[in-house]
């Protein structure tokens, strides 16, 4: 089986403006070590605003924390007022970039289509998406998250080739459990993680599901990152409110000792 390294990806949402970031980061370079970067793949996705400021930070100080965009666009470029390209965020040298956010899908009326087209708008410009999918508490309460979220994942792939599925970031984000509190057993953690697996073994075949990065988001802190880790299907988190605390952040990064 592929061996997966974990990716602990800080999604800072709208908080944090560039100078804020650039002390973030830098206290955040500070605290991780090279030890830290060869056990876990560590990632920032600050505000649009942001991401010059983290550039020139990472790359003037040759850092290893990697960072990405929180949304782009599913276009090109031309008159879309407000959106944010592919080849923008390429160009400041992006690694990832967040499509179907949970928020972006309930406040901004995503679905699976516009994810789709988002997908391949990110590959177009060689950045790898981390795919949100996840279901609400009506759907969870129903028993059917697993469907509800193959639905997703199936949605948002279409037509996207093996070559780049391979890449892929998925991230299970259950609506009910992000920014609550309330977080996801580990168990239901990797019931839907594992699906997922199987799923990307459907879609393409299972040498390449057992290369993807399938992350777990959702109140996710120091405090229950071990117990979720140890999932087979667990590859990492998508952390949002405690990623914001450099210190609490470092010791999710930090998972094994927790
Ligand atoms: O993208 C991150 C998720 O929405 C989780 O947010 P949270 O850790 O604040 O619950």
């Amino acid at each position: 089986m592929a061996t997966r390294t974990p990716l602990m990806a800080g999604n800072w949402k709208m908080n944090l403006n560039h100078l804020e970031a650039i002390a973030h980061v830098q206290k955040l370079a500070f605290a991780l070590s090279d030890k830290d970067y060869e056990a876990v793949e560590v990632a920032v996705l600050p505000p649009f605003t942001d991401l010059r400021s983290v550039q020139t930070l990472v790359d003037g100080d040759k850092l290893k924390i990697r960072y990405g965009a929180q949304d782009l666009s599913a276009h090109e470029s031309g008159a879309y007022t407000g959106e944010v390209s592919g080849a923008m965020l390429a160009k400041l040298n992006c690694s990832y970039v967040a499509v179907g956010h949970s928020e972006r899908r309930q406040y901004h009326g995503e679905t699976d289509e516009l994810c789709n087209a988002k997908v391949k708008a990110a590959y177009r410009h060689g950045l790898t998406p981390i795919l949100c999918v996840g279901e609400g508490l009506d759907v969870r309460k129903a028993g059917d998250q697993v469907p509800h979220t193959l639905a997703q994942v199936d949605g948002a792939l279409e037509g996207v080739p093996a070559e780049h599925a391979a890449t892929v970031v998925i991230a299970y984000e259950p609506v009910w459990a992000i920014g609550t509190g309330e977080v996801a057993t580990p168990e239901d953690a990797q019931e839907v993680c594992g699906a997922i697996r199987g799923r990307l073994a459907e879609l393409y075949d299972r040498e390449l599901a057992d290369r993807v990065r399938i992350q777990y988001g959702g109140s996710v802190k120091a405090g229950n990152v071990a117990a979720i880790m140890a999932q087979p299907d667990v590859d990492g988190a998508l952390v949002g409110g405690a990623s914001l605390d450099v210190d609490e952040f470092v010791r999710i990064v930090r998972f094994r000792d927790q």
